[in-house]
Parts: structure tokens; sequence; C-alpha cells
């Protein structure tokens, strides 16, 4: 079970949501007294996994144009020539490649689903068609903000990201939010009020802010608007709680 949780928290680590030496430590098992040979190996033989969050050709120019106006923020320093509040949160699209047990209804998924596993929003192949997006967190204001470019193959309503699609991005922006600042969360709730539709292909702001932490709670409130900020689409509340990789393990 040790290494399991070991692994979750790996995939944790990818996505930059914790650090390496605090998360890890208690999972390794290196005996007292021992020395650690590091053998390294070449590079080709683990090859990078592709980060989703970076400008393919299908993004267009609003999604580029805001993507380098956030990437030009994490560049920043601050007067003391000390790094700036903002940084891009890479994405891949298998968060849990390294869990070997999972809870499925209290059944252990089998490895040929988690061969098959894909994060929701990632698992479209043709670039540009669903879920274009990459968020940027700001430590300092305790703030994210993505850039969602929605796909032909969102559409709801004629010509219009459906709700649902919209309601997943929403998740995952808050929840990733929520996990960035409180480690490990399940959304308990989700409070959308759609206000006003989202043409399809066009690029939206998504800008989650934290409002309260209390105890294992985190609430966090969304609002989706146009690049300047003069249309509303939808507003959100929402409720993030802690759990323990025991609640992930089925325990
Ligand atoms: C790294 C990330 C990258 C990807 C981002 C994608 C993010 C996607 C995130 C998700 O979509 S998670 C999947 C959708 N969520 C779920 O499937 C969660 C299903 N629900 C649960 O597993 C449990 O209900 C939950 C963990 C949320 C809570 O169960 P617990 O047993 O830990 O809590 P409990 O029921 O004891 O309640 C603890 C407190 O929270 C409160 N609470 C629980 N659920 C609530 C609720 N729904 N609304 C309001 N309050 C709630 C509850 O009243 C209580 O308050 P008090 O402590 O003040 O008494």
């Amino acid at each position: 079970m040790a290494r399991s949780i070991g692994r979750i928290c790996k995939g944790f680590q990818r996505l930059g949501l914790l650090s390496k030496q605090t998360q890890l430590i208690p999972f390794t098992r290196v005996p007292v007294g021992t020395v650690r040979t590091i053998v390294t190996l070449p590079s080709f033989l683990f090859p990078q996994p592709r980060d989703f969050s970076l400008p393919n050709p299908s993004w267009g120019s609003e999604m580029t144009r805001m993507y380098e106006h956030y990437e030009s923020q994490c560049e920043m320093e601050t007067e003391g020539g000390q790094k700036g509040p903002w940084r891009r949160l890479p994405s891949y699209n298998r968060l849990l490649k390294y869990a070997t047990v999972f809870p499925s209804g209290g059944v252990y998924l089998s490895k040929m689903i988690q061969s098959k596993a894909r994060l929701f929003t990632r698992n479209i192949r043709n670039p540009g068609a669903a879920f274009e997006y990459v968020l940027f967190v700001n430590k300092e204001e305790q703030k994210c903000v993505c850039i969602l470019q929605a796909g032909h193959l969102l559409e709801g309503p004629p010509g219009h990201v459906h709700g649902g699609a919209i309601a997943t991005m929403i998740d995952t922006v808050t929840g990733t939010h929520a996990t960035f600042l409180s480690g490990p969360v399940m959304t308990a709730n989700l409070n959308i009020n759609y206000r006003r539709p989202i043409p399809l292909g066009s690029t939206v702001l998504l800008e989650s802010c934290l409002e309260k932490k209390e105890g294992r709670k985190t609430f966090i409130t969304c609002r989706v608007t146009s690049t300047d900020g003069s249309k509303l689409h939808t507003e959100t509340s929402a409720l993030f709680l802690s759990i323990t990789a025991s609640h992930l393990l089925g325990g």
C-alpha cells in the first residue's frame, strides 16, 4: 500500500501540486545507514509525458494572446529579484499512471482499466476539437486563471458550448486550485449559475478565487467571462473537502 500511495503522490507532483521533498519522504524506503547509489540512465528510456498546456497549432489568436500575456507574468521578477507570484501549471492526460490500486465502488481497478485511464478533459486526440486550456496560479492573491478555447465537439445548444462541458471545466479549474491550496481534495458541491451562453470556438477566462478555508473545507468561487471581462457567462461557488490517501484507497 505504501508503494501505491507513493505513486499517487508522484501523480500530484507531476502536476506541480505537491513538493517533492515534503510528500514522498514518508513513503521512501531507504534503510537507515545505507548509502544510495544514483545510476544515470539515458533520458530516451524515460520519455517526458506531453504537457497539454503548451501552445499547439489549433490555438486561435485570442488563446495565444492571452497565453502570452500570462506567460509573461510568470517570467516577471519582483523588485528584489525574486520570482513573481504567477506560475503556469503543466497538464498531463494520465494523473494516475503510477497508481497500482484505486477504488471503484470498493472494487480495485484492473490493470487493463488503469492502463486505459485518461484525464477526462485531455482525452480527445484531435487538437482544438474539445478542451484547449491552460491554468496559471497566483500564489500571493490565492487565485487561479484558466484560458479556455472551446472546440466544436463541445456543442450543446446550436453553436454554443454544452452546460456539462462548462461544468467540467469549472470543476477542473476549481478542483486544481483547491488541490494547490489544500492538497488532495474531492468536490463536495458545485453550484453553477449559467448567465450567458458561450459561443463554440471562442476563448474565455475562468477565474477561480479562494473564498475561505474552514478545517477540511475549501470554499472557492469561479467566474467564466469573455477575455476582456465585459461578458459574464457563469458564476459558481464550490466546496471541496480534503481527503486522505485512505479515502482514495477505499479505506
Ligand atoms: C489534481 C487535479 C487535476 C484534475 C482536476 C479535476 C478535479 C475534479 C474533482 C472531482 O471531480 S472529484 C469527483 C466528484 N466528487 C466526488 O465524487 C465526491 C463524492 N463524495 C465523497 O466522496 C464524499 O461525500 C466527500 C469526500 C465529498 C465527503 O465525505 P466525508 O466523509 O469525507 O465528509 P463528511 O460527509 O463527514 O462531511 C464532512 C463535512 O463536510 C460537509 N459536507 C459534506 N458534503 C457536503 C456537501 N455536498 N455540501 C455541503 N457540505 C458538505 C458535512 O456536512 C460535514 O460538515 P461539518 O464537519 O461542518 O459537520
